[in-house]
């Protein structure tokens, strides 16, 4: 069953559930699509706590990782392990893309259907999607068709229909690279209280400014490798792989 506080125990009913899914162990993963290597044995391993954002320059792989950790895309080498059987892992995760897909429905539809779908009882879906929508700011735009909102607009409903799950990881590809900056605060602000609430963000990124604002750690991805994997602070104060050096003072493009 889904929808419990991430962390939490599953009932007799249900049998036993780990108590969580993380931490989630990579090891040589390797991902090679249209005759072109794209990841190239990537080992690293991401535990619970603040958000870890994966930053690289354009084309370094960071979209096929996300998809890769997801299941999204099946590896041809390497382990995707989590701490809990895959069922369980892919049941308590979830995932926005950099452009949603909403449904022909109303915002408030949106956010019920996949409550529906991880079976909540009809009576609770409805007071789960609107608590949802009221905590990434869309209360007053329940009843509007999803697929009129802005792009923010947008973007924050799809935050809101995957925390409305509860997932113990939420994984972000580039929540905001087609938004303002005000857009981009709004769901920059969403994302710190999806962390704050237990929920494990895993995010790419390749605004640096962001990445300083919500990561706990950083994944630097280049060239389908992960050159470093560091704390952020120690990260942007002190790169310790020159090509993350070059990376954040603006040299390293592709
Ligand atoms: N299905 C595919 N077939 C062939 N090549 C692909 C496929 N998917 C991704 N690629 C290539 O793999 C590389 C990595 O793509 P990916 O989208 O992961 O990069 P990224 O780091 O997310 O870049 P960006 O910051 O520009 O979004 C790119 O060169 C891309 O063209």
């Amino acid at each position: 069953m889904l929808l419990r506080p991430p962390g939490a125990t599953g009932g007799a009913a249900e049998g036993p559930r780990c108590a969580s899914i993380l931490p989630l162990r990579v090891a040589g993963l390797r991902y090679a699509a249209g005759g072109q290597k794209i990841l190239r044995g990537v080992d690293f391993t991401i535990a619970a706590g603040l958000p870890t954002l994966v930053v690289g320059p354009n084309g370094a792989g960071k979209s096929v990782l996300l998809r890769l950790l997801h299941g999204l895309l099946v590896p041809q080498a390497g382990r995707v392990a989590w701490a809990a059987p895959p069922e369980e892992a892919r049941r308590r995760q979830a995932m926005v893309f950099q452009r949603p897909v909403m449904l022909r429905r109303s915002a408030l539809a949106n956010v019920a259907y996949p409550l529906a779908l991880a079976g909540l009882p009809r009576t609770e879906r409805a007071a789960r999607a609107r608590a949802a929508l009221a905590r990434v700011g869309l209360a007053h735009l329940a009843e509007r068709p999803a697929r009129r909102l802005s792009g923010g607009e947008q973007q924050r409903l799809a935050l809101a229909r995957a925390a409305a799950l509860a997932p113990e990881v939420l994984f972000l590809d580039e929540p905001t690279a087609n938004l303002d900056p005000a857009a981009t605060r709004a769901v920059e602000a969403i994302v710190r209280d999806i962390a704050a609430a237990g929920t494990k963000v895993v995010m790419t990124s390749h605004d640096l400014a962001q990445a300083r604002r919500l990561a706990g750690d950083v994944l630097f991805l280049h060239r389908g490798r992960v050159v470093e994997h560091a704390p952020a602070e120690r990260f942007f104060a002190a790169p310790r792989a020159p090509e993350a050096a070059a990376f954040l003072r603006g040299e390293l493009l592709a």
